[in-house]
């Protein structure tokens, strides 16, 4: 299913040349998806949660999960609910790295040892994810993780994310292993058929995993 109407032809990042349409295009996905998103409700969203673990792929964490590095995310909002998912992954014994934002826009990570020792972090007029509490880790704790797991608004058949046009998965992701697989994680209804306008700097997932499953797009 697509999020809007139009279809972009191109099958691969687009050049600077086409950048301000593109970057307008994406503003406009990026809004009707979070339009659509406030439908859903707290109960939807917990049930898709539960969901979420319940198809992740257990495989990628290897023979030996407690010598896996994830770095995953605290879900906030309207995105499916992740705590179900972190907990699996800490009941495993991965090693589990959240991010921390600081003042919103900053990339670095923490470990993540319990889904209840998350705390809300007071930046009025702004929604940010809850973070743990302990240090902060630099943008290259990345490079530690065999498996990155991140949040999506959209994603196209060729794995290309939506993401919240801050570009910060962008820039953290360029910091991982070249070998480490990324799962986008959305809403069903945010798979889409279509490609996704794209910029030189978009980094593919390789697959999304939803609540109504997991599906590998590349590698
Ligand atoms: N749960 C979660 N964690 C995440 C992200 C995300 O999308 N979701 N990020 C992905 O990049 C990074 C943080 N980047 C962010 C970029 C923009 C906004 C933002 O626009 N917040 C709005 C409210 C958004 C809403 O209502 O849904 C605000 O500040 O008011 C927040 C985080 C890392 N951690
Ligand atoms: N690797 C990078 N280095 C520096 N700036 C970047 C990088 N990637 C993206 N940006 C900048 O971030 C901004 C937002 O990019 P984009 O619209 O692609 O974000 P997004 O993909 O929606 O967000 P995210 O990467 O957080 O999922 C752009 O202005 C872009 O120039």
């Amino acid at each position: 299913m697509t999020l809007h109407g139009e279809s972009f032809e191109n099958d691969g990042p687009s050049s600077a040349t086409t950048a301000a349409p593109v970057r307008e295009s994406k503003e406009t996905l990026r809004h009707s998806a979070l339009s659509r998103r406030k439908r859903t409700t707290a109960a939807e969203r917990m049930a898709a949660g539960e969901a979420l673990a319940l198809h992740f792929p257990l495989p990628l964490l290897g023979a030996d999960p407690a010598t896996m590095s994830v770095a995953a995310y605290v879900s906030m909002g309207t995105e499916v609910e992740t705590r179900p998912l972190l907990t699996l992954l800490l009941d495993r014994g991965c090693t589990v790295m959240v991010p921390r934002l600081g003042s919103g826009r900053d990339i670095g990570w923490s470990v993540l040892t319990d889904v209840t020792m998350l705390r809300a972090v007071d930046q009025p007029g702004h929604l940010r994810p809850d973070e743990p509490i302990g240090r902060i880790l630099p943008p290259d704790a990345l490079s530690q993780c065999g498996l990155v797991i991140a949040p999506a608004l959209g994603v196209d058949p060729r794995g290309y994310r939506l993401g919240r046009g801050a570009g910060w998965y962008d820039r953290a992701l360029a910091l991982r292993r070249p070998d480490c697989p990324l799962i986008a994680v959305c809403w069903p209804w945010e798979v889409m058929g279509e490609p996704l306008p794209t910029e030189n700097h978009d980094v593919p997932a390789d697959a999304v995993l939803t609540p109504e499953g997991y599906r590998r797009l590349r590698r």
